[in-house]
């Protein structure tokens, strides 16, 4: 069987997040990727610059089309902008009974534009995350989702059983924000602590990491690995990602999508 994944996210024109990071990575991992997109924003690698969010209709139709016809083995989602297309994607991956979901919940773009409205935190906490195989914050959405000020490995430990109190099966909280020697992110499955570590790199070139990451772990769910063996594919995948970044655009560039493939073992 062809392993098959779904990004339910926003368009980058800047090619390295959202649906086009999610698109490249899936292929990269030999999963067959396919798209509901929930917005347009014209963007590069100095910011965004305009957002068109398509109506909760248009989302729900797209998530109907594949699910119907070609079948979703995981899916994901990214930008998902307001809390009616939140409604839409939750109420579409009940219908179609889509069980491995990971939920990036995405709020602000890089340079700082949201890409998600504010009053929609409590949408995607009240009828996404009970869907959630997995959920994978940052640690700014990891304290708006839980309302914790989180600045040790405690707090990240205490963020991430709020979330899974809140209905996820289990959560990544990624520590890329942080500043130390290495990017540490912490998976807890509601039994199990693990902390996954990379050496941290030193680059500007972090644009659309989250995504990157959440598509590789999804994509590995779609061929049928589980959830913590996922999870460690997608931590290798954007370590290979970041480490040989492209040198593009003049604000934060992209990582590069192709480097686990070419450059693993190296
Ligand atoms: N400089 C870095 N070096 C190594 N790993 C990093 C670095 N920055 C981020 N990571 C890793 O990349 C993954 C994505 O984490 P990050 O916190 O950057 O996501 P994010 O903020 O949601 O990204 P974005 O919103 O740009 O898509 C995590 O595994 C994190 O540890
Ligand atoms: C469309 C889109 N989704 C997600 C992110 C977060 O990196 C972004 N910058 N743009």
């Amino acid at each position: 069987m062809v392993p098959r994944a779904l990004t339910i996210a926003g368009s980058d024109s800047g090619g390295g997040a959202g649906i086009q990071a999610d698109l490249k990575t899936f292929q990269e991992l030999g999963a067959f990727g396919m798209t509901a997109l929930t917005a347009v924003t014209a963007q590069n690698t100095l910011g965004v610059s305009g957002v068109w969010p398509l109506p909760p209709d248009a989302v729900a139709k797209q998530i109907e089309a594949v699910a119907t016809d070609i079948g979703v083995d995981a899916a994901k989602t990214g930008m998902l902008f307001d809390s009616a297309i939140i409604e839409a994607v939750a109420e579409a991956v009940r219908r179609h009974g889509i069980e491995k979901l990971v939920v990036d919940p995405v709020m602000i773009a890089k340079g700082g534009a949201p890409l998600l409205k504010a009053d929609a935190v409590e949408a995607l906490r009240r009828r996404l995350l009970p869907q959630a195989l997995l959920v994978t914050p940052n640690i700014p959405e990891a304290e708006a989702l839980t309302g914790l000020a989180i600045r040790t490995r405690a707090d990240m430990e205490k963020a991430a059983r709020a979330i899974v109190a809140m209905g996820a099966k289990a959560v990544v909280v990624k520590g890329g924000h942080g500043d130390g020697e290495t990017a540490d992110d912490l998976f807890y499955d509601g039994a199990r602590v693990e902390v996954l570590s990379a050496p941290r790199v030193a680059t500007r070139n972090t644009h659309g990491t989250g995504c990157t990451f959440s598509a590789a772990v999804t994509a590995a769910l779609a061929k049928g690995e589980d959830l913590l063996d996922a999870v460690r594919i997608g931590k290798a995948f954007i370590t290979a990602a970041i480490r040989e970044a492209l040198n593009l655009g003049g604000g934060h560039g992209p990582t590069n999508h192709w480097a686990y493939r070419t450059k693993s073992g190296s």
